[in-house]
């Protein structure tokens, strides 16, 4: 049964500080105590830079299935936080897996996609780089950002408030509030093509991940120009969970629990004018990046 979503007479704002706490089950095993021999640790060669709640957790996992991915274990957000920034590369490269040299090295932190600094950072280190953004129907991609917090705040004991109280400020929309924001892609895409040309960028439906995941793989194999290894035997759908899960090397296993929550029932006025404001932006995104998706 979805949550109870609870009203407060509180005047919060809702803090984004909450990380991915995704990891899919039983991802690799123990960490060796040394590497293992011919493997080191090398920067990035493709990084998913969001966009947050888009499918980037599911879209690491479902990449690392192929035996030519090395995937980074954690969230590392060395472009977007400074005090990581300032860390130094080393300290970066040093958080990545450790790989062979026919493997690639990925990389997810969901915030490189709006922020403002990442572009440039991203492209000082590698302007070759392949990027990798999922995105979802931006309005239900506000509503997962919303679900994420709420139970992050319930979690540490926090008010938490309707989400409709949220996005309506004086009987307007709240564009202010940081879930809307997230979502204008248009905008923050603009900051990646001002450092980056379109064709080095490539966008994963998550809303096509979700229902049918393989030809959204299939596609990223090209892209990162990975031999096809990746097969619909790979994955099977969970009843129980309602999403996808993942079959390879012997095991199965579904992403983490946090990972595919029941959304809230948003008023319908509400949500009409969250998605006639989010249409323009969405309307620029397609011109932007040359394609339509299934959003309204
Ligand atoms: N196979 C599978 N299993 C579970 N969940 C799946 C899957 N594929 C895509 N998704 C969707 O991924 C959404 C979470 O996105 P992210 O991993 O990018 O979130 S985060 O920004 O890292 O917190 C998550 O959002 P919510 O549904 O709101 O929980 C899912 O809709």
């Amino acid at each position: 049964a979805p949550p109870e979503f609870l009203q407060t007479g509180f005047g919060i704002t809702l803090d984004p500080m909450d990380l991915d706490s995704g990891l899919a089950v039983n991802v690799s095993g123990d960490v060796p105590s040394s590497p293992p021999p011919g493997t080191s640790k090398r920067a990035p060669h493709s990084i998913i830079i969001g966009v947050r709640k888009g499918g980037t957790r599911a879209l690491l996992e479902m990449l690392d299935i192929h035996p030519e991915v090395a995937a980074a274990a954690t969230e590392v957000h060395f472009f977007d936080w400074d005090e990581n920034y300032a860390k130094g590369f080393e300290w970066y490269r040093d958080l990545m897996p450790y790989s062979y040299p026919h493997q690639i090295t990925v990389e997810k932190t969901p915030g490189y996609f709006t922020s403002a600094l990442a572009p440039e950072r991203i492209c000082a280190m590698n302007s070759s780089i392949k990027l990798l953004l999922i995105l979802r129907d931006p309005a239900e991609r506000v509503i997962s950002d919303y679900t994420q917090v709420y139970f992050n705040r319930l979690e540490n004991h926090k008010p938490v408030q309707a989400i409709e109280n949220l996005l309506v400020r004086n009987g307007a929309l709240n564009v202010r509030y940081k879930a809307i924001q997230r979502s204008l892609y248009d905008i923050h895409m603009r900051n990646w093509l001002r450092h980056f040309p379109l064709e080095q960028i490539h966008i994963v439906d998550g809303d096509a991940l979700i229902h049918d995941p393989l030809p959204e793989l299939q596609k990223v194999e090209r892209f990162l120009n990975l031999p096809p290894r990746i097969v619909s035997s790979n994955f099977y759908f969970n009843q129980t969970k309602g999403f996808y899960c993942i079959r390879s090397d012997g095991r199965e296993r579904c992403l983490h629990e946090s990972k595919g929550r029941p959304h809230p029932a948003v008023n319908s006025t509400v949500l009409q004018q969250l998605r006639s404001y989010l249409q323009e932006h969405n309307r620029t995104f397609f011109r932007l990046v040359k394609r339509t998706f299934d959003w309204q």
